[in-house]
């Protein structure tokens, strides 16, 4: 054994170490999704599974790309993000579930976000709220060729659906054109671009503005057809934009 070999701790959360042999990832709250895209991939090889973070490496399109969950909230997605940095990932798309927060928003349709309203704990702790989080031109460009159906606009990333006044809070941010309510795309896109990292989220839609939340998120996990659509639809958007030749220049 060669005591000068430094063998690669592996990162502490996530597991993961530069063994993953990729610079682009895709993450999502739900390790189930994991195993989704695992389906959609080429070779797909288990990686690592602790805590929440659920990981899976294969290719699509030739191009090799990590996939993980980070489960839900800014916290446990910041610790995901940052050490997807730490092994050498460099462009990240979430793929999410989110609320509607306009009436013309159907049920599997996905929304992309151009912007988001840092209305989580975290990402203020890293920066003040006039930072902006904002995702890179290049992957929402790509987005516009393979989702050109897909809602562009400003989304609003929240730490919990059942604040008191969540309710008013939603008509407020409504009524300011926000598209669509997720929890993880605010701190991903700040720390992302902290840590010069490309990012994007790809959101799907399964709650109906002022529907009922039980109800939307249980279809999800129930694969109810246009939801489960929906988020076949945000997998393949983001293996496409991620394995596409612009991302080579
Ligand atoms: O479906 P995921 O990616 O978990 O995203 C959304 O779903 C969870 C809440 O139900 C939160 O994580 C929210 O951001
Ligand atoms: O309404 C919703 C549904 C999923 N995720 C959210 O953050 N909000």
């Amino acid at each position: 054994m060669d005591k000068e070999r430094k063998v690669e701790a592996p990162q502490p959360h996530t597991q993961l170490t530069h063994a993953i042999g990729t610079d682009r990832a895709i993450i999502m709250g739900d390790p189930a999704r994991v195993d989704a895209i695992a389906k959609l991939m080429d070779d797909p090889q288990p990686w690592a599974f602790n805590r929440e973070y659920k990981s899976v490496v294969g290719t699509y399109r030739g191009q090799r790309i990590l996939a993980m969950s980070t489960g839900i909230g800014a916290p446990s997605a910041g610790i995901g993000v940052e050490e997807l940095h730490n092994v050498g990932v460099k462009y990240v798309i979430r793929v999410g579930s989110a609320g509607a927060m306009q009436k013309d928003i159907a049920l599997g349709q996905l929304v992309i976000a151009e912007g988001v309203v840092r209305d989580d704990g975290l990402s203020r702790k890293y920066v003040p709220e006039i930072y902006p989080a904002v995702p890179s031109y290049r992957l929402l460009h790509l987005a516009h060729r393979y989702a050109p159906e897909a809602v562009y606009g400003i989304v609003r990333s929240h730490d919990g659906f059942y604040v008191d006044d969540n309710a008013e809070v939603e008509t407020f941010w409504s009524k300011k054109g926000i598209k669509a309510d997720d929890m993880e795309s605010g701190i991903l896109m700040v720390i992302g671009r902290l840590r010069g990292m490309e990012t994007l989220s790809i959101l799907n839609n399964v709650v109906l503005y002022q529907g009922d939340l039980a109800e939307g998120v249980n279809s999800l996990v129930n694969n109810a057809d246009l939801v489960a659509k929906g988020e076949r639809d945000s997998l393949l958007t983001a293996l496409n934009i991620l394995s596409d030749a612009e991302m080579e220049k």
